[in-house]
């Protein structure tokens, strides 16, 4: 599963009492929407900002914010807030942001070129560095500033280009067998669109993205709010 390890020993602004501290997987999210937030309000000059303010922007409560924040021994100055540009560093440096992820999408189909084109990735710290297909059609075509490579390359590609990250796009059946070359190739960062369980060794970070299943999770919720029976639940009840 997904965890953050936050080295506290890099600079005198860390807390000491530990060496690493394991941030709540809740609060690793959070501080993703608080980090694109003070992006936002650093690029436009502001330089300090209330937890309620934050709070407000990335859709939660002040109280998550001023905990969430804590964790990175920040807790602000009453009546002043956070200091923008340090907190945005320091969220970064917990996310692990300020390494270079260089990322590489294998499977060059709807998906990966949707991700291969989309900019937005290097502004969130991901240089998307190559894109692998089986099919030769796709050989050495060029989708957005990327050239497809061979995935019977992979190693190599992945060597040359120094990823340290991989998204598989993948159809189901062949995704497991991909994988298993990703990390025999020493990739330990994980991310699959791929509509199946894969295995991997302990010490390598797989994460899933659903979409159907958060779409099913977003239904479920949408019936309830539907159900007469549950009239208290619904917002401004
Ligand atoms: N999780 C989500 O929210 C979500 C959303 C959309 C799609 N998906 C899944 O993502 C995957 C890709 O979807 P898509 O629409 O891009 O499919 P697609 O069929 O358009 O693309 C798949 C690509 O993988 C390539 N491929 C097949 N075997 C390969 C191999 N061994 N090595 C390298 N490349 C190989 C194919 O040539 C093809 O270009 C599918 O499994 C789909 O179910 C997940």
């Amino acid at each position: 599963m997904w965890s953050v390890t936050l080295s506290t020993a890099q600079t005198p602004e860390e807390p000491t009492a530990e060496a690493a501290r394991q941030l709540p997987p809740a609060t690793v999210s959070r501080l993703t929407l608080y980090l694109r937030t003070l992006n936002a309000l650093l690029a436009e000059g502001t330089e300090r900002v209330s937890s309620e303010a934050l709070a407000e922007s990335a859709g939660v409560g002040s109280a998550n914010v001023r905990k969430d924040l804590s964790y990175l021994g920040s807790y602000g100055t009453r009546g002043v807030g956070y200091e923008v540009a340090h907190l945005s560093r320091k969220i970064a440096q917990a996310l692990g942001l300020t390494h270079e992820w260089r990322v590489a999408i294998v499977g060059a189909g709807n998906l990966g070129r949707a991700l291969a084109r989309y900019a937005g990735f290097e502004s969130r710290g991901f240089d998307v560095v190559a894109l692998f297909d089986a099919d030769q059609m796709l050989m050495g075509t060029e989708i957005g500033w990327l050239r497809v490579s061979d995935v019977a390359d992979l190693e190599s590609v992945l060597a040359k280009t120094r990823a340290n990250m991989v998204v598989l796009a993948l159809p189901a059946g062949v995704a497991q067998s991909v994988c298993d070359r990703v990390v025999g190739a020493g990739i330990h960062s994980i991310l699959s669109f791929a509509p199946v369980a894969l295995t991997v060794p302990a010490y390598v970070n797989l994460r899933k993205v659903d979409m159907a299943t958060e779409l099913q999770i977003l239904a479920y919720h949408a019936q309830r709010l539907q159900d007469p029976r549950l009239e208290e639940d619904r917002p401004g009840a």
